[in-house]
């Protein structure tokens, strides 16, 4: 497996507030991987660590076994979309298309006309008067026609209404389809329904760690709803890490991560969907074991 981007022990810290700590993944080649986390989980901190927009505090990222944004040549390979989707507000679509065309040596003329007129949008208009979806499609197109290997989404469709949302994430695959060598996309998103339908790799971020890293089928398939009578965590077997645990009077249901569902009549344990999978993760209970390290 290449890795595009690999961090070891990556940790930045903005005064005493600690923005992502002691994070360790890898973002295999090919695949569209999703970041998913609460606000304020580190998700934005680690996209703009991967482009070179921050330095880390301590531990190392590379990009294509180089820091980021090294030079000129590793800049062209890698696309970035920032949260706020940025245009400039008094230069017009085209305007904007002439400032790719000159800012990037791998520039895709052809694909960002054919872009601009799928989506319908006026190349006079300025990207002032667009609306936040069609901007959002503007940055997007901006960052595809520049044909990187590596393309960051911070949230791209965050303020996209779901017909939107859908295009978006339809163009994104496209985009993806019609890359030559197959490109690699990180896209942080809230919204795990978004993130299922498009990713194969997954990365749960909370409270500045990662909680989750893998293959989505993996996930799914080490991921279990355990139902038993109410017993402590601490009484099942030691194969069975307990992500998320809830007990009424007299049941307990746990969220496990295990190599495979295990057979016993005292317990019922089903499979879980990725949502379900997502929130055990982002809500630690008292008793979930052991303290939540990153899984691999
Ligand atoms: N420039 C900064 N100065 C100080 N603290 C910062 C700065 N940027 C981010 N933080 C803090 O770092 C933490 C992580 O922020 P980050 O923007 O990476 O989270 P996020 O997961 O992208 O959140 P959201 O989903 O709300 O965009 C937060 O506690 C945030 O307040």
């Amino acid at each position: 497996m290449t890795a595009i981007v690999e961090t070891r022990a990556l940790t930045k810290r903005y005064g005493r507030r600690t923005a992502l700590a002691d994070c360790t993944l890898t973002v295999p080649a090919g695949r569209v991987v999703g970041l998913v986390g609460p606000n304020g989980a580190g998700k934005s901190t680690l996209l703009q660590l991967a482009c070179g927009l921050l330095t880390p505090t301590s531990g190392a990222v590379e990009v294509f076994g180089r820091p980021p944004a090294a030079d000129s040549a590793q800049l062209a390979r890698v696309g970035f979309v920032a949260q706020d989707t940025p245009t400039y507000a008094t230069l017009t679509v085209t305007d904007h298309l002439r400032l790719g065309a000159r800012l990037n040596p791998h520039w895709d003329a052809a694909l960002a006309d054919r872009r601009i007129r799928q989506l319908g949008l006026d190349p006079a208009q300025r990207a002032g008067r667009l609306s936040g979806g069609q901007r959002a499609q503007l940055a997007l197109t901006l960052a595809v026609a520049k044909r990187p290997e590596l393309l960051l989404l911070d949230e791209p469709v965050a303020a996209l209404d779901p017909l939107a949302r859908r295009a978006f994430l339809q163009s994104l695959m496209e985009f993806v389809a019609e890359s030559e060598s197959q490109a690699t996309v990180v896209l942080s998103s809230h919204l795990v329904s978004d993130l299922e339908r498009v990713c194969d790799h997954l990365i749960v971020l909370a409270d500045s760690r990662v909680r989750a890293d893998g293959e989505i089928d993996d996930l799914l398939a080490t991921h279990f709803r355990l139902t038993t009578a109410r017993r402590d965590a601490d009484t099942l077997p030691a194969g069975m890490r307990v992500v998320h645990a809830e007990h009424t009077e007299r049941q307990s249901t746990f969220v496990v991560r295990a190599d495979a569902a295990v057979d016993d009549p005292s317990w019922v344990m089903d499979p879980i969907g990725l949502e379900d999978l997502v929130l055990a993760h982002l809500e630690p209970s008292a008793d979930s074991r052991p303290a939540l390290e990153p899984q691999r």
